[in-house]
C-alpha cells in the first residue's frame, strides 16, 4: 500500500557521535557525473541573481543564519543514520546546518552547490516570467547542498533550506522563515512516519538575531490575502534525500536541445545539450533507480525503464496522499521530484473537512486541489516524458513504448486510487460492481455532509455495529439549521445508515468466503492505512506561535505525537490531537487557507 522508497542493504550502523566522524563519510558523486556551470565562481561567492547558461550545479557557499539556536532534529531519521541525538547540537553539526561550511574538514567541501531547473504549471511552460525572460534564471534559489554522503551503504544528499541567496534567487533574499520551517520540518517527519514517501527532516535550527519581513494575516483575519507585514526570525530546516532531482530540471536541459534557436546557435551547442541531458538522466538513474535498472544496459533501454517506474512510483504517491488526506497545494513540475517522493512542504495542507476541492494555497487554484493531484501529476509525468524525447530522437520503437508508458498513466493512477480506496474500506479490491457502488456513494454523500476525512475513516475502522460512532466526525454545527433544512439533514442521515449497512454486509460477506480474513484482521488492516493522528494546520499554529517566543516543547510534542499517526495514544493525546478542527477556525488566513510559503 505504502510507496516506501527503495531499501538499501543496511548492517546495524556504529553510532557517529561526532562531527569529524561524520565529516570521514563525505562522498560527493554529483561532480564526477555532472557538469559545473562554466561561468561559476570556484569559491561559491555568488549571490547575486543571475542568468546560469549551462551546467547542472553551480557551487555556492550558503550564508550562515546569525547566532543559531537548535530547535529540533528527527531523532528517527538520526537512529535510522547511525547518528547519536548528542550530534544535533555539537559544534561543527549545527555550524554546518546553520549554513556555516566555512570551517568543516576534509573530505568534506567547504562549498555547496544549487541547482537550476524548469518550471511548467499544469503542463504549460513557463520561460518568460524568469527575471531574464528566458527561463535562465530559475533554480534552487534558498535550497542549497551542503554534503553527499554514504552511510550505510544509502547514498544521502542534504540540503539546507533557507540557506541564502543563490544565483536563481531572484531578487529574493533567499531566506525561510521560522513558521515555514517548523511547518516543513514537521510535516516532512510526519510524511514518513505516514508511510508515504518523502524528502527527510534532519534538523532545525533558528536564528536569534536575524528577522526577515514577510506578508501574513493578521490573528483571526478572514482576508484571502496577509494582511499585514510582520518581521520574522529567519531558520534553517536541512532535508535529506537521494537526490533533489525534479521533474523541472530534466525539462531544463531538454529544452535546451531544441532546435529553435533559443538557446544554442552553433551545432556543436546542440550536442553539448543532448550531453547535458543524457547526463541528468543517467545521474537520475543513478541516484534513484539503480536498484531497479540495470547499468550495463543501453541509454534508450533505460530511459524506457525509468519511465515505467517513475511512473509507478509516482501514482502509489498520488494515491498514498490522497489515502492520508494530504494536499501538496503546488505541484508544478518544479515541485515534483523525479525519484517520485514528496518535496517542498511549502503550501500544504491535511484535510479536515473532506473537500474535493480543498486547496490550502490561494495562489494554487482548482488544479491543484485534493481530488484533482492524479491530474496534476499526469501533466508533470507528461512533462517528464516529454522532456526525455530527445534522447530518443533515433528509437523509434523506443519512443513508440515511451508515448505508451506516458498514454497509459490514467489507467495505472485509477487502478492505485481503486486499490487505496478498497484498502480504506477495508475491501480486498474493488473488483466486483457492488463494492464499486457502495464507494460512489460514500464520495457522494461525502460530498453532501459536512464530515472530517480523517476521523471519518478512522471510526469506520473499528467496524461499529452502527454510525452512531461515526458521528464524531460530523461537522454538526455547519449543518443546516432551519426545520426543513433539519429534514434534510434527518434524510441524509438515513442514507448515511443505509450506506453502512451495505457496506457493513459486504465486508462480513467477504470476511465470511474468505478464511485468512477475520473482521478483527480487517479492522486491524484498516488502521494501518487510516491514521488517527494528522498534522493539522490549527495544530502547527500554536507550535509555531509558541517558537517565536522561544519555547519548543510543542514542536516537541507534536513531532512525537505524528511520530506514531496510526497509534492508538493516550487518551490526554486523543482528546488534545484526535479532534474536529474547531468552528473559529474555519476561513481563517494562515490556518484555513495561506498566501505565502516562504
Ligand atoms: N526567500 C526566497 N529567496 C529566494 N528564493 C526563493 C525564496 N522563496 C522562494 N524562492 C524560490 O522561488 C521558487 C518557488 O518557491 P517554492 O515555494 O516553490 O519553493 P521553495 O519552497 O523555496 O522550495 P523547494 O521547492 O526547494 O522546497 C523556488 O525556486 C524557490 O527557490
Ligand atoms: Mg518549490
Amino acid at each position: 500500500m505504502t510507496n516506501q522508497q527503495p531499501q538499501k542493504k543496511s548492517s546495524t550502523p556504529s553510532t557517529i557521535s561526532s562531527f569529524s566522524e561524520l565529516a570521514n563519510l563525505a562522498n560527493y558523486s554529483l561532480m564526477a557525473s555532472l557538469n559545473c556551470d562554466p561561468d561559476a565562481t570556484e569559491d561559491g561567492v555568488d549571490h547575486d541573481e543571475r542568468q546560469v547558461f549551462s551546467g547542472h550545479y553551480v557551487p555556492v557557499k550558503p550564508t550562515p543564519i546569525k547566532d543559531p539556536e537548535y530547535i529540533a532534529h528527527s531523532k528517527r531519521f538520526f537512529a535510522e543514520l547511525g547518528f547519536a541525538d548528542s550530534l544535533a547540537k555539537s559544534d561543527g553539526f549545527m555550524r554546518l546546518f546553520s549554513g556555516d561550511i566555512s570551517q568543516v574538514p576534509e573530505p568534506m567541501r567547504q562549498v555547496g552547490w544549487a541547482t537550476g531547473y524548469a518550471l511548467s504549471i499544469y503542463g504549460v511552460e513557463f520561460i518568460h516570467q524568469c527575471p531574464f525572460q528566458t527561463g535562465n534564471g530559475y533554480g534552487d534559489g534558498r535550497a542549497i547542498s551542503v554534503l553527499e554522503a554514504v552511510i550505510n551503504g544509502q547514498r544521502w544528499e542534504m540540503q539546507l533550506k533557507g540557506g541564502g541567496r543563490t544565483p536563481y534567487c531572484r531578487g529574493a533574499d533567499g531566506r525561510a522563515v521560522l513558521r515555514s520551517s517548523v511547518r516543513e520540518f514537521l510535516a516532512q517527519d510526519h510524511m514518513h512516519a505516514l508511510g508515504v514517501a518523502t524528502s527527510r527532516s534532519l534538523s532545525l535550527y533558528v536564528s536569534k538575531t536575524e528577522t526577515v519581513q514577510r506578508g501574513w494575516y493578521a490573528e483571526g483575519s478572514r482576508s484571502e490575502n496577509p494582511d499585514m507585514m510582520v518581521t520574522e526570525p529567519v531558520a534553517i530546516s536541512t532535508r535529506v534525500a537521494p537526490s533533489f532531482l525534479r521533474v523541472g530540471q530534466i525539462e531544463l536541459f531538454a529544452r535546451r536541445t531544441r532546435e529553435d534557436g533559443q538557446y544554442y546557435e552553433q551545432p556543436d551547442e546542440l550536442l553539448h545539450a543532448l550531453d547535458e541531458l543524457e547526463k541528468i538522466v543517467l545521474h537520475l538513474i543513478d541516484r534513484e533507480y539503480a536498484e531497479v535498472i540495470d547499468k550495463t544496459l543501453s541509454t534508450p533501454e533505460k530511459i524506457i525503464l525509468l519511465a515505467r517506474a517513475f511512473r509507478d512510483r509516482l501514482t502509489s504517491l498520488i494515491a498514498d496522499w490522497i489515502r492520508v488526506g494530504f494536499c501538496q497545494g503546488n505541484f508544478n513540475s518544479d515541485n515534483c521530484a523525479a525519484g517520485g517522493f514528496t518535496l517542498d512542504y511549502g503550501p500544504f495542507g491535511f484535510s479536515d473537512l473532506f473537500n474535493p476541492h480543498y486547496q490550502p494555497w490561494t495562489g494554487g487554484g482548482n488544479h491543484f486541489s485534493f481530488m484533482n493531484q492524479p491530474k496534476a501529476a499526469q501533466s508533470n509525468f507528461e512533462m517528464f516524458c516529454s522532456a526525455l524525447k530527445p534522447l530518443l530522437a533515433t528509437e523509434q520503437d523506443a519512443s513508440t513504448e515511451l508515448d505508451n508508458i506516458q498514454n497509459e498513466f490514467s489507467a495505472v493512477m485509477e487502478s492505485k486510487m481503486q486499490a487505496m480506496w478498497a484498502a480504506k474500506l477495508g475491501f480486498s479490491s474493488l473488483d466486483k460492481p457492488e463494492h464499486m457502488a457502495v464507494l460512489r456513494e460514500l464520495q457522494m454523500i461525502m460530498m453532501q455532509t459536512p464530515i472530517d476525512y480523517t476521523i471519518f475513516f478512522r471510526e469506520l475502522s473499528s467496524i461499529p455495529d452502527d454510525i452512531q460512532p461515526l458521528k464524531k466526525s460530523f461537522y454538526t454545527n455547519l449543518m443546516p439549521k432551519n426545520a426543513q433544512q433539519k429534514a434534510e439533514s434527518q434524510q441524509v442521515e438515513t442514507r448515511w445508515g443505509e450506506w453502512f449497512d451495505k457496506w457493513k454486509a459486504l465486508l462480513i460477506s467477504d470476511c465470511d468466503v474468505s478464511t485468512d480474513r477475520s473482521i478483527e484482521q480487517v479492522s486491524k488492516q484498516m488502521k494501518q492505512v487510516n491514521p488517527k493522528y494528522i498534522l493539522r494546520e490549527w495544530l502547527l499554529k500554536p507550535a509555531y506561535q509558541q517558537a517565536r517566543l522561544g519555547d519548543y516543547s510543542l514542536i516537541e510534542e507534536l513531532q512525537e505525537v505524528m511520530a506514531n499517526p496510526y497509534e492508538e495514544q493516550s487518551q490526554a493525546v486523543e482528546d488534545k490531537f484526535y479532534q474536529l478542527k474547531p468552528l473559529e477556525f474555519f476561513n481563517v488566513g494562515g490556518i484555513s487557507h495561506l498566501s505565502c510559503s516562504s
